[in-house]
């Protein structure tokens, strides 16, 4: 191929809504040379530049699953584009600004990823959020059901326990909605419980797995420590204090951080595990199995989260909770009461409109 053919054939890759050899055309020599993008998955992130968001792109662009990571937010992205894009792993890395960039963002993505909108301070529960997230969520879940419909959503910004159901509601409206590729993230109160168990039980985290069910917020976190692996018994003591952790893992953090925000680190890390257990799910693989807050017959609740099972359509079977003791079955009445007004509270925003 001579040069000119090769300089077209990538730069088309890279920009695919510029002009190839247009004037000004944003194509350079770094890119025409970049190998990114063969194969693999294409993963937007919205809310890039954000607490989570910038950790979370720089471990995305490490995930050999991914060859093309897409940068979007209403501030900063060239910057956290151009900062992520010198990491010499295969990701090609593309940043989008501001509303009239959000379609470019999205075109072609398999997964999206949506850390946008303001955190807690303490004294504030996540409820408290959903008066400036819940306008935000529905943008950006408009904008996924126009330009990537058939992409997996994993929904970071909270009050997740409303901001699924509002996703769940733009996407019926837009005539789009796939139950199975809308997933509430849950996976930092599974981390927090596999950590702080271990802790109690004196074992290396990793080999720690413990289901936490219901919702991600106080008392709907229910985690399921009678189903731990490996088998483990522990004393009423040690059940009531690791649920009352569990469910005030994100308080514990706000108020850490005294003003600054809420967890960001811990975040990013479990919503690329995340992330990575659904893209491993798209490729085929069998298995995949995490905590989710999906669409579910599991309880009489319209969602609730546990433990799913990640496949080529997303969430493809939603598993039943197991057999609870007398606790789990008290703490569960109790989650289903509060989820039931968020999940409502979530899904009325959308039919007020
Ligand atoms: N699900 C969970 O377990 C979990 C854990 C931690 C935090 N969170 C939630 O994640 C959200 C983000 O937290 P953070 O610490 O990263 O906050 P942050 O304020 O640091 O970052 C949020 C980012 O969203 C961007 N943003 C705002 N409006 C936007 C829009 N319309 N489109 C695109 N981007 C937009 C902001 O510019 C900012 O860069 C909060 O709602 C927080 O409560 C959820
Ligand atoms: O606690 C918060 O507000 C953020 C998040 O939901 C968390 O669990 O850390």
């Amino acid at each position: 191929m001579d040069p000119n053919q090769r300089l077209a054939r990538f730069a088309a890759h890279l920009h695919p809504q510029k002009s190839v050899l247009g004037e000004n055309s944003m194509l350079s020599l770094q890119d025409c040379r970049a190998k990114g993008g063969a194969s693999g998955f294409k993963v937007a992130i919205l809310g890039a530049a954000g607490g989570i968001g910038q950790p979370l792109a720089m471990l995305m662009k490490i995930n050999p699953l991914v060859s093309v990571l897409h940068l979007y937010d209403v501030v900063n992205t060239p910057g956290v584009t151009a900062d992520i894009s010198h990491m010499d792993t295969s990701a090609v890395v593309r940043g989008f600004l501001g509303a009239q960039e959000l379609e470019n963002a999205l075109t072609g993505m398999d997964l999206v990823i949506i850390p946008a909108g303001v955190p807690r301070k303490p004294g504030m529960t996540r409820d408290d959020l959903f008066n400036i997230n819940a306008g935000i969520v529905k943008t950006l879940c408009e904008g996924i059901a126009k330009s990537c419909p058939n992409a997996v959503v994993n929904l970071i910004s909270n009050p997740v326990n409303s901001t699924v159901p509002i996703a769940a509601e733009v996407f019926k409206k837009a005539g789009t909605y796939d139950p199975k590729k809308l997933l509430g993230v849950t996976m930092l109160d599974v981390v927090r419980a596999n950590t702080f168990v271990a802790e109690v039980l004196g074992l290396d985290p990793q080999q720690v797995s413990v289901p936490v069910v219901g919702g991600h917020a106080g008392v709907t976190i229910l985690p399921l420590l009678s189903q731990v692996k490996p088998s483990s018994s522990f004393t009423q003591e040690e059940i009531e204090y690791l649920t009352k952790r569990i469910q005030d893992g994100g308080t514990e953090v706000v108020q850490a951080k005294a003003g600054a925000g809420s967890a960001t680190l811990s975040m990013a890390y479990a919503a690329v595990k995340f992330a990575d257990a659904c893209l491993r799910g798209l490729r085929g693989d069998a298995g995949v199995v995490e905590c989710a807050f999906v669409s579910s017959q599991v309880t009489e609740l319209p969602f609730f989260a546990s433990k799913v099972r990640l496949g080529r359509g997303g969430a493809e079977e939603v598993y039943q909770l197991g057999p609870l003791n007398e606790y789990e079955r008290a703490g569960l009445e109790k989650a289903k009461k509060e989820l039931s007004e968020s999940i409502q509270k979530g899904v009325s925003f959308i039919s007020s409109k």
